[in-house]
């Protein structure tokens, strides 16, 4: 890949976890001895190819700073209410550094590997066009209730997961402007939908998950765990 990119890293860590309902933010979670965020950073910091990985935080947060991290391309940021707010600090926090491209990806997904995300940066750059890592859907998907329920076409239907890697100014813009106009952005590729920018789908494992819930959790825990097996017989 053309070494003069720069790519920096945007990891939102700044949510509450109240779906998780541990009473504590959910990034905190030890799985296999190390907080879900470290699994995330470790994750991160196997791509040389990152200039700064922004982690955006809680302004409150007091659990960050008892962690220890090597990387001295991390740097801590103030979140913001939603998801959407963080990611536009981690941008502004970024701008010095002048990258080419953002890669955004949740602290809550640390069991994403490195070849996926070096398949989605390589495939945007070459195409010089923005994406995300997504998974096609898998199940029967239906719309409604009990009282009126409809069977939907799954054929064009994916998951978006994160990473998702954008050009920094595009979607610097685009958040501020969809933002600014109150639109509801629960992802990256929403802002640039909404902006009407190309947003590649570059298909990634269905096991890159977001851990939300308690169930999510434990099987967070027997998948780091099998992660850290392989990784010790490699
Ligand atoms: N204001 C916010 C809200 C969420 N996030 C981050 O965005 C990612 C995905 O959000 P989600 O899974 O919804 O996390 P929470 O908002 O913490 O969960 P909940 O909705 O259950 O409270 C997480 O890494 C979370 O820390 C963030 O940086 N800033
Ligand atoms: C960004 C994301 O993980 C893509 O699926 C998702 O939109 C985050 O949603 P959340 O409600 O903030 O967890």
């Amino acid at each position: 890949m053309n070494q003069t990119i720069k790519i920096a890293a945007i990891v939102p860590a700044a949510g509450v976890g109240s779906r998780m309902q541990v009473g504590y933010p959910k990034q905190y979670l030890k799985v296999v001895g190390k907080t879900i965020l470290e699994h995330t950073l470790d994750k991160l910091g196997e791509l040389s190819e990152l200039c700064k990985i922004a982690v955006v935080v809680s302004e409150d947060d007091e659990y960050f700073s008892t962690l220890r991290f090597s990387d001295q391309r991390i740097l801590r940021v103030g979140g913001g209410k939603e998801r959407a707010d963080s990611v536009l600090n981690g941008l502004y926090a970024l701008a010095e550094t002048q990258p080419d491209w953002v890669l955004v990806h949740d602290a809550a997904r640390p069991l994403v590997l490195a070849s996926d995300i070096r398949s989605l940066i390589n495939e945007c750059v070459f195409y010089n066009e923005g994406g995300i890592l997504a998974a096609k859907v898998k199940d029967t998907i239906k719309r409604g209730d009990t009282h009126s329920l409809e069977t939907v076409p799954r054929e064009h239907l994916w998951q978006a997961l994160t990473p998702q890697f954008f050009p920094y100014e595009k979607l610097k813009s685009a958040l501020e402007q969809a933002l600014s106009k109150g639109i509801s952005i629960t992802d990256e590729a929403s802002a640039m939908e909404w902006a009407q920018q190309s947003v590649k789908l570059i298909p990634g494992r269905s096991d890159n998950i977001k851990i939300t819930t308690p169930e999510d959790y434990d099987l967070a825990c027997f998948l780091l765990a099998k992660q850290r097996e392989s990784k010790s017989n490699d």
